[in-house]
């Protein structure tokens, strides 16, 4: 439904996309996950048919975005990352306009809005002012909005952010049952674990370029052959970051800023003891040297190193 060949796109001389490729399937709701300035709102703005990328192709249900941006229009509903000023507008009136520019004939409009209203849980709000919404309200009612034309595809950025918990909850069950109405969605947020349970499928990226793809449960697991080893050294941080480094079973090495040398190591129970032996050898005062759980949030702070912060 959604295919991306070797996006890139280039701001001055400023790398934003360095070449992402993925497809998603029809029906999926696929997770664009990755820190502040990764490249996920590019991505999404590219296949929003608001920006044309620098190099590279990408479709939506067949139909090149660049090529045939008013056919692309037709399928794809976007909320951007941020919500307008409408002053003075009631919320049926910011559904009526949005309707008129997608040429929805005006007979056909108030049972739309009324349904979309009840969709989004906001027909009680139908006769309020726009600005006078809470955050989770004006995110529902763009949510709404992109949805007029009933579109086959929903591209969404970070659309939970700023919403507190009972919040982002009903925005995950607005997506689920969008889902059951048979939508392709992609979401975008920084948060993994904000998205693992709602995914069929997540895509890691990271300063312009893709680092995972696939389901939550395949990332995972492609990640838990490795092992994360926390480790604490008084002071001589440096110096054991060069000796763990030798280790040939070192993944990647982070420095936590509390000073938690934190190793992805791929060897086994054996190869642990070795490694904590040479540094007990090399003199250097381990404070603690433990194998921690591969929670999602360790998962996601592993694959991404802080690339583009
Ligand atoms: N219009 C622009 N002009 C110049 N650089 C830009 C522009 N838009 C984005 N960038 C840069 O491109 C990179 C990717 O930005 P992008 O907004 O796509 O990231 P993001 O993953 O959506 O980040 P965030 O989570 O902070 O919204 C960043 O380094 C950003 O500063």
């Amino acid at each position: 439904m959604i295919k991306l060949e070797g996006l890139k796109k280039t701001y001055g001389k400023m790398e934003a996309l360095k070449g992402v490729s993925f497809e998603i399937e029809q029906g999926s709701i696929f997770g664009f996950v990755g820190p502040n300035g990764a490249g996920k709102s590019t991505t999404l703005k590219i296949l929003a048919t608001l920006m044309v990328p620098t190099e590279g192709k990408a479709y939506i249900d067949g139909v090149d975005v660049t090529k045939y941006p008013k056919k692309v229009r037709a399928l794809m509903g976007y909320v951007p990352d941020f919500f307008g000023v409408y002053e003075r507008m009631k919320v049926t009136e910011y559904l009526d306009f949005y309707a008129s520019c997608y040429r929805i004939p005006g007979g056909k409009r108030k049972s739309i809005i009324a349904d979309l209203l009840e969709l989004t849980d906001l027909s009680f709000k139908a006769e309020a002012y726009v600005d006078s919404l809470s955050r989770g309200m004006k995110q529902r009612l763009c949510l709404a909005r992109s949805l007029v034309h009933d579109p086959k595809v929903l591209l969404l950025d970070e659309p939970a952010s700023g919403l507190d918990p009972r919040a982002r909850v009903e925005m995950r069950e607005l997506l689920r049952e969008l889902k059951n109405m048979g939508k392709s969605i992609v979401i975008s947020s920084h948060i993994l674990p904000e998205l693992a349970e709602l995914c069929t499928e997540v895509g890691i990226i990271e300063g312009g370029e893709l680092v995972a793809v696939g389901s939550v449960d395949d990332i995972t697991a492609q990640l838990q052959q490795e092992k994360l080893i926390q480790i604490k050294v008084r002071e001589k941080s440096i110096a054991a970051s060069a000796l763990i480094e030798e280790n040939p079973w070192v993944v990647a090495l982070n420095e936590t800023a509390d000073g938690v040398l934190q190793v992805r190591f791929s060897g086994d129970g054996e190869e642990q003891q070795k490694l904590l032996r040479a540094l007990v050898l090399a003199d250097l005062p381990v404070l603690s040297f433990a194998e921690s759980s591969n929670s999602l949030e360790d998962l996601f702070m592993q694959i991404t190193k802080g690339v583009g912060q």
